[in-house]
């Protein structure tokens, strides 16, 4: 017997497209009042935060796969995979700025002042990917208004909204990925076993080969005859360097912090300039392109927001946000200042040239072997 499609298995129930085509009508509820850019602006928004939705998915899921005690290792290529359809929706997303720069400046000002007080900092979903990931609430750029980010979230008459209880629920809702992924990166065994001594020992022999690589870099200078006023200048700075890198790496750079914090701190970076130093070993192979995974995120999300300020600085300029942000200045601010994943970025700047790292006792133990 030929077997019956199931009920409501077409396209335009699936999809909802009719349910969708409804959503496009402003303020009044009715998209015949309004002008084809009008329209368009309230699309393309609709657009972004759908992608912001299927993001917050990914990292929900990421989230929680980190936050197991230990982080099961086959399950380390799904984690990179949501970390990778992020990047590619953030990628994907910025270009729907363009459409925005299709509507003048003359065309925006017709519909703009009717908007006021509402603005993209109401956007609950994004603050819940920043929140979700682990932006810190000290990092946040002031709006130029009373009261933290969530005040803004509330009514018009200072009545919760939904958009403040969507956020509320967020921050009730577990750790940020940063915590639970840097938790994880304490965890690599550093030469050994992840033991506080052993950790400190890799961490000292890196500084010393550090220090090393001074000297080299002066002599560099100096056969590329500058002056010798110009290479003490370059020593100092070099030198000054390594000192930050050392206080880095042995968490010296907050005298605020206690001790245990400070070893916590040391465990997370030694991790890190592990994975990075050793990247080739076959076991830290999916470590590595966590990390990796996680840079383009991060670096996804700065473009992004660096690209909605240029949209921004063309179509109104730099006048005051709908806000009452500073506009463009707030913003530009925050494409520089919102980092979440701020050890990833700062090892960088310490790591070392290949025949200078220094050598491992056990590098066997991060090997594996497919064939015999
Ligand atoms: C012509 C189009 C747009 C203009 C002129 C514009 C302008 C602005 C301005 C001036 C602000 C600062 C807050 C304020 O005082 O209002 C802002 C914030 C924001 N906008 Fe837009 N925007 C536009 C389109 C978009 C689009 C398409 C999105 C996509 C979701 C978006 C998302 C956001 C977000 C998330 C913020 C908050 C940023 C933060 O606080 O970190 N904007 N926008
Ligand atoms: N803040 C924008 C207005 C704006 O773009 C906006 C207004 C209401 C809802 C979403 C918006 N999008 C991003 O900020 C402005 O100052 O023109």
């Amino acid at each position: 017997m030929q077997q019956k499609t199931p009920p409501g298995t077409n396209y335009w129930d699936y999809i909802r497209v009719e349910d969708l085509l409804t959503l496009q009508g402003g303020m009044g509820r009715d998209e015949s009042q309004l002008g084809n850019d009008e329209v368009m602006f309230i699309v393309v928004h609709q657009v972004y935060e759908l992608w912001f939705k299927l993001v917050l998915r990914e990292l929900t899921t990421a989230r929680d796969l980190f936050m197991k005690e230990p982080v099961p290792d086959n399950e380390l290529a799904a984690a990179v995979r949501s970390f990778r359809r992020v990047v590619t929706i953030f990628q994907q997303a910025v270009n729907h700025f363009q459409v925005m720069e299709t509507m003048t400046t003359r065309d925006y000002l017709e519909f703009r002042d009717q908007l006021i007080p509402a603005s993209g900092f109401q956007s609950a979903q994004l603050r819940e990917i920043e929140i979700l990931l682990g932006l810190e609430d000290e990092r946040r750029v002031p709006l130029g208004r009373e009261g933290s980010y969530k005040e803004a979230l509330r009514s018009p008459d200072g009545s919760a909204s939904v958009a403040l209880a969507r956020v509320e629920t967020r921050l009730a809702s577990g750790p940020p990925l940063r915590e639970v992924l840097y938790r994880w990166l304490s965890r690599t065994p550093v030469d050994g076993p992840s033991d506080p001594q052993v950790v400190r020992r890799f961490l000292e022999k890196f500084v010393a080969s550090m220090r090393g690589e001074i000297e080299r870099r002066v002599q560099i200078a100096l056969d590329k005859a500058l002056t010798p006023a110009d290479v003490e200048r370059l020593r100092e700075r070099y030198e000054a360097e390594v000192r930050h890198a050392e206080a880095f790496l042995l968490a010296e750079d907050d005298p605020g912090a206690d001790e245990a914090t400070r070893e916590k701190r040391r465990a997370i970076r030694a991790g890190l300039v592990f994975i990075e130093s050793y990247r080739e070993l076959p076991r830290l192979a999916w470590p590595r392109e966590i990390l990796d995974a996680v840079i383009d995120m991060e670096q996804a999300m700065l473009i992004w927001r660096q690209r909605h300020a240029r949209m921004v600085e063309r179509v109104i300029g730099r006048r005051t946000g709908t806000g009452g942000s500073a506009g463009v200045d707030y913003l530009d601010q925050t494409a520089l200042r919102y980092r979440v994943f701020h050890d990833i970025w700062a090892v960088r700047t310490v790591l070392l040239r290949k025949p200078v790292v220094p050598s491992i006792a056990r590098a066997e133990d991060y090997g594996f072997r497919i064939e015999d």
